[in-house]
């Protein structure tokens, strides 16, 4: 079994102590940070975690007494050691929100957005998540494979170790179940953990576009009972938006998935004040997801009922809308979750540090408050709080080491890609910025 120190950290941001249950207020500021940190890790777990001192002493009771505190010293041959330098390391963040299995890319949708024509223009006109949905069926298997793998390295080389992956570019059984069934492969095989949400409800194909509800029926009926009796995905999630689903529709087919044992999550209030965030609460959904243009009675909702806020400043910045009101859910007591939404269309990006950047200067959220939201709280966003989020023993070892020694050079740099080493189930899977091919 594997053993490793990460030792002469400088910050070490744990998050502990929200492992039941998301931060909110002032938790969200509460890093947890250990300062002259450091980590052992045995095979994929954390192994302990604390000052230099005490970890030290703590795994020379387990390990064996020649460990020694002064590496130089010769330690035992099969324990590895990073010396951190005096720099950061925190949990590998978590991405709650992405579209991550695709074919094709929409570039010719910026110029169009550039000369005035809106998102849901060139959905309506066939263009969107549509022409997604074209490539996407026409592409293999295989080829699906490639082109997400490649999104999935370029998460990692950014210091996210797990990501949600919503189908919703196949738009039928067959092509659904294909994007499903690349997403199980790539978390098998890739060292990012992938988990999956059924999002058939992504837009209304072509061939109903004059029978929507009929489309429906198609995903209640036909659909959801055979992504759950495969056990293709744990959540179900809706674009609820006017134009793309009403909130009948959207409730209709949440139930459904929820009586499959699929949890909720929405698209919710993005374009339009809908009552997206109303319709996640009275639901029981784990996520509400976009809010930009949530209510206030939706935002008391929230709070209320614990559903957390998936927040997505790359897609305000990317068209050009406004931003999400992260200061008055803080406020008001919601659990707010931070992701790329990674997808074709209106957030082509993997980078989690950009989005940092984004909450902290669009939406006005603090470093402290930003990481929180990308590590514990999206790890509750997709089920997964008690195993990773935070640095604690017994979670699973993912973490990463910055380049910086303060966490908000993460927010405080922008651009530039700060991620030195990343740690995946206990071994280095990023290394000098640059991916380990194992
Ligand atoms: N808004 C709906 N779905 C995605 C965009 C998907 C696309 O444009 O391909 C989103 O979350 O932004
Ligand atoms: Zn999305």
């Amino acid at each position: 079994m594997n053993r490793l120190i990460i030792h002469n950290i400088g910050q070490l941001l744990t998050l502990c102590g929200a492992s039941d249950r998301p931060k909110t207020g002032s938790a969200l500021s509460d890093l947890g940070i250990i300062e002259n940190g450091c980590v052992a890790i045995e095979g994929e777990t954390i192994a302990a975690v604390g000052t230099e001192q005490e970890v030290w002493n703590r795994i020379r009771q387990r390990w064996g007494e020649r460990l020694s505190v002064e590496v130089e010293v010769e330690v035992e041959a099969e324990v590895d050691v990073i010396d951190a330098g005096g720099r950061v390391v925190m949990p590998g963040m978590v991405d709650p929100h992405t579209h991550l299995v695709f074919a094709g890319t929409r570039e010719y949708e910026l110029e169009m957005r550039l000369q005035g024509a809106t998102y849901l223009e060139i959905l309506q006109a066939g263009g969107g998540i549509l022409a997604t949905t074209r490539q996407t069926r026409q592409a293999t298997e295989e080829e699906l494979l490639r082109q997400a793998s490649s999104r999935l390295d370029r998460f990692l080389q950014y210091g996210v170790t797990t990501v949600e992956a919503k189908s919703g570019y196949g738009l039928d059984w067959k092509h659904e179940w294909k994007q499903l069934r690349v997403a199980r492969r790539l978390h098998e095989t890739h060292p990012v953990d992938v988990v999956s949400t059924f999002m058939g409800m992504h837009a209304v194909p072509e061939e109903y576009r004059n029978n929507p509800d009929r489309y429906v029926d198609i995903v209640v009926d036909e659909i959801i009972p055979q992504v759950a009796d495969k056990g293709l995905a744990e959540f179900c999630d809706v674009f609820c938006e006017k134009g793309v689903f009403s909130l009948e529709q959207s409730r209709r087919v949440l139930e459904a998935g929820k009586r499959h044992g699929l949890m909720p999550k929405i698209h919710a209030d993005e374009m339009e004040s809908m009552g997206g965030a109303e319709l996640a609460a009275e639901l029981g959904a784990i996520s509400a997801d976009h809010l930009l243009r949530v209510s206030d009675r939706g935002i008391r909702r929230l709070a209320d009922t614990g559903v957390i806020a998936v927040l997505l400043p790359g897609t305000a910045f990317y068209l050009m809308a406004p931003f999400a009101r992260a200061r008055d859910m803080i406020e008001a007591g919601v659990a707010v979750a931070l992701s790329t939404d990674c997808n074709p269309g209106s957030s082509p990006t993997m980078s989690m540090p950009m989005i940092l950047n984004l909450a902290c200067l669009h939406m006005k959220m603090t470093p402290a408050e930003a990481i929180s939201a990308a590590t514990i709280n999206a790890a509750h966003a997709i089920g997964r709080g008690r195993k990773i989020g935070s640095l604690e023993e017994g979670k699973q070892a993912d973490l990463v080491l910055l380049d910086a020694p303060h966490y908000a050079f993460l927010q405080y740099h922008f651009g530039i890609n700060l991620i030195d080493t990343v740690i995946k189930k206990g071994r280095a899977v990023v290394k000098n910025g640059q991916l380990v091919r194992q």
